[in-house]
């Protein structure tokens, strides 16, 4: 190893000694946080199964960048790219549309067979599996609605395209050995103001029911629902609502997902954090960042993605949290992509680890906000890069902007060649 880096390391590990911060201590804690890593940077969002089919629900990819992922060997090998410039041991987060397989299936017919490639590949690699039933990108989409359609057979195409998943889901836990997450997401809703706001809820209701009444061994899946205030052609109703599904969550005892991007733009999940743990057991995370709309962009440094973590560090909530991504930037290279997002994300972490936090909440107690501002904007500077240095180069990835060298070889040997 780099003998400035043990030397940066060293310096820095001291400084944080002197705040009662235990570095080594830190680092092994930040060692056993999966985070999902989404499969569908790779591709545009775009899956296997119907190729003809473009990207609806009211969410947009949008660039050109080349060499994206066709097929799941593709994609997979893009995965591998990823993964190795990443430090930890992560999960990968499987779309229902990501099936391997040459049969012409429908979604309401996949299989757990369908996916045998996945989990192959991820017992290889030592990866957990997730997992999304792809309600949109489908004909029985294309009018905006799924699980709430007032359309019996088309509400129950999408009832059996769901049970499907969480089917698959349970193989996923079973063979790999980790626990699934399952998420629920439909883009329901309306794009100019409805007359019944309640009847495609008491739908969606009734058709979650249905999905998750078959038990399953939360040992191998877990279903989390995922809410959203708007979509593009949904901008004045969604179905399911942050209220709808902090209420489904409670009343079920169902994860909740809390997506960066689907609230009022000034509207933050890290201030939710803490609130929605009071009432349901577990949570899931879909770290994105929204850009004046929900424009999923990579993930970056920013405050609210520093603020996620010191609410999981401070609250001790990460045991009851799955992290996961969501976002899709078609305009840059994808694998760089799956680097920067994931790698900021594990980072934010490190740096919430080596905040003070005894001392801050102690200033806080006794009303000394002066130390605990200024004690805050310190830390800031205090060197994290040190220490985050040393954890990619003990985890035996590239330390600092090193990655990038392998990413532009990758994308002239690789991706370039796709056409
Ligand atoms: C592709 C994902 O399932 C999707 O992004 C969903 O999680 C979402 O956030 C929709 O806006
Ligand atoms: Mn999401």
């Amino acid at each position: 190893m780099d003998q400035r880096v043990v030397e940066s390391y060293k310096l820095a590990k001291e400084m944080y000694a002197q705040h009662g911060i235990d570095v080594d201590a830190a680092l092994e804690q930040l060692a056993n946080i999966k985070v999902s890593i989404h499969c569908w940077q790779g591709d545009d969002v775009q899956g296997f199964l119907f190729k003809d089919e473009s990207l609806s629900g009211g969410i947009a990819v949008t660039g050109s960048y080349p060499g994206r992922a066709r097929t799941a060997d593709e994609l997979r090998q893009d995965l591998e790219q990823a993964l190795s410039l990443i430090p930890g041991k992560h999960k990968v987060n499987l779309h229902a549309i990501y099936a391997d397989t040459d049969e012409q299936i429908d979604l309401d017919q996949l299989e757990p067979k369908h996916f045998a490639s996945w989990v192959e590949w991820a017992k290889e690699q030592g990866l957990g599996l997730d997992f999304n039933p792809t309600c949109f990108s489908h004909p029985k989409a294309d009018d905006g609605f799924t699980l709430s359609h007032p359309d019996e057979g088309i509400r129950k195409f999408w009832i059996d395209h769901c049970k499907a998943s969480r089917t698959i889901a349970e193989y996923f836990g079973k063979e790999t050995g980790q626990t699934c997450v399952t998420n629920f997401w439909v883009p329901d809703g309306y794009k100019d103001i409805p007359v019944d706001r309640l009847a495609p809820r008491q739908r969606l209701k009734q058709s979650l029911d249905e999905i998750f009444a078959q038990p399953i061994d939360p040992q191998y899946n877990i279903d989390a629902v995922e809410s959203k205030l708007f979509g593009i052609g949904s901008e004045s109703y969604v179905v399911g609502s942050h209220e709808f599904y902090m209420g489904y969550a409670i009343a079920n005892n169902k994860a909740l997902c809390l997506d960066a991007g689907h609230f009022h733009p000034t509207e933050v999940i890290s201030n939710k954090i803490s609130s929605v743990l009071m009432y349901i057991d577990q949570l899931l995370l879909h770290v994105s960042r929204p850009v004046r709309w929900d424009s999923d962009h990579v993930v970056i440094m920013d405050d609210e993605l520093l603020d996620i973590a010191r609410e999981l560090v401070r609250g001790k909530l990460l045991d009851r949290t799955h992290i996961g991504l969501d976002f899709f930037d078609g305009s840059i290279n994808h694998v760089a992509a799956w680097v920067i997002g994931t790698r900021n994300t594990i980072k934010a972490l490190l740096r919430a680890m080596l905040e003070p936090v005894d001392q801050l909440r102690e200033a806080e107690l006794n009303k000394d906000y002066t130390s605990r501002l200024a004690i805050t904007e310190e830390f800031k500077s205090y060197p994290f890069g040190a220490v985050w240095d040393y954890y990619c180069a003990t985890a035996g990835v590239p330390v600092r902007e090193d990655w990038l060298k392998q990413v532009k070889a990758y994308e002239q040997d690789v991706l370039l060649k796709r056409v």
